[in-house]
């Protein structure tokens, strides 16, 4: 799905990870995988904006009522769901589902941005700058209420890593509830490491299960150029990794999704790669 972005291509992104390799990258690690297909998701051309301060606000309710049912479902099943997007406004559908099995779920929102807009903060309207905020009950009801749960998180069990740009809006509320974020600032200052170590164990403090929302944004547009909303300064390739296989190391990740990945603005299906490498690695990949 592309409807809560700006810039066209998104929704082009599974697919382009699905040529990156990613089903036979898992397998030869040892998953048994399962392709589940895309949803259905309105055509934007048919469709038209009826509020500018949240676009398309019914197709990606629509979009994300569908991705909350079978992402429980495939729980019930003993899988672990990985979702492939599309623009981020996928992770409420996705957070809405894990939470109806998860009751205290953790949540790594890997990101340049926030995610923490409302229909009142918001520069653009679009969706995917408030699937964070919905997630912790903060938007419009037709948003938060998807699934039944509202909120679906709570704010101390969610870290955001990589942030960069943030809107005015989203600041007040990330002191308001007192929202961990890992900056860039914080990055650099401890390291990656340190950074991890204290992002894990603040998710894995009084939960029973862990979400990574990882937005390829989150990367410097140097490592990951495919994406709608660049941002310099970002998160190495190789600090992306290390922080995967902490992950891995963990052991506590119950889902994961993989979102933003542009093909029309990527070089050469770059980007796509990366989020197969880096799903790899939050797999358990290792050299040796
Ligand atoms: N998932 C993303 N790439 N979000 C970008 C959001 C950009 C900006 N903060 C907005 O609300 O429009
Ligand atoms: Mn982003
Ligand atoms: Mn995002």
């Amino acid at each position: 799905m592309d409807l809560g972005a700006d810039r066209r291509g998104v929704d082009m992104g599974p697919s382009a990870i699905r040529y990156a390799g990613v089903k036979k990258r898992l397998e030869m690690i040892g998953y048994e995988v399962e392709d589940k297909g895309d949803l259905k998701v309105a055509t934007r051309e048919s469709e038209s904006i009826v509020y500018p301060n949240l676009k398309y606000l019914k197709q990606i309710v629509d979009v994300n009522r569908a991705l909350a049912i079978v992402v429980e479902q495939e729980v019930n099943k003993g899988r672990f769901p990985l979702i492939l997007g599309g623009d981020h406004s996928i992770a409420i559908g996705t957070i809405a589902g894990m939470a109806k099995r998860k009751k205290d779920l953790g949540v790594i929102w890997f990101d340049a941005h926030g995610d923490l807009n409302t229909a009142e903060t918001t520069p653009s309207g679009n969706v995917h700058g408030m699937s964070l905020a919905v997630s912790l009950g903060i938007g419009h009801p037709d948003l938060t209420g998807i699934g039944g749960l509202d909120p679906k998180i709570k704010p101390e069990h969610v870290v955001i890593i990589g942030a960069r740009e943030l809107d005015r809006g989203e600041k007040e509320l990330i002191k308001r509830i007192g929202l961990k974020v890992f900056t860039m600032h914080e990055i650099d200052r401890l390291g990656m490491p340190r950074v991890m170590e204290e992002a894990l164990s603040i998710v894995g403090k009084g939960t029973d299960g862990m979400h990574l929302s990882l937005d390829l944004d989150g990367l410097d547009p140097h490592d990951a150029p495919g994406v709608g909303t660049p941002v310099i300064g970002g998160i190495t390739y190789r600090e992306s990794h290390l922080a995967m296989e902490m992950i891995a190391e963990a052991n506590i990740l119950s889902s994961a999704e993989f979102v933003e990945v542009n093909p029309i603005l990527d070089i050469q299906n770059k980007t796509a790669k990366v989020a197969v490498a880096l799903m790899s690695s939050a797999f358990g990949d290792k050299l040796l």
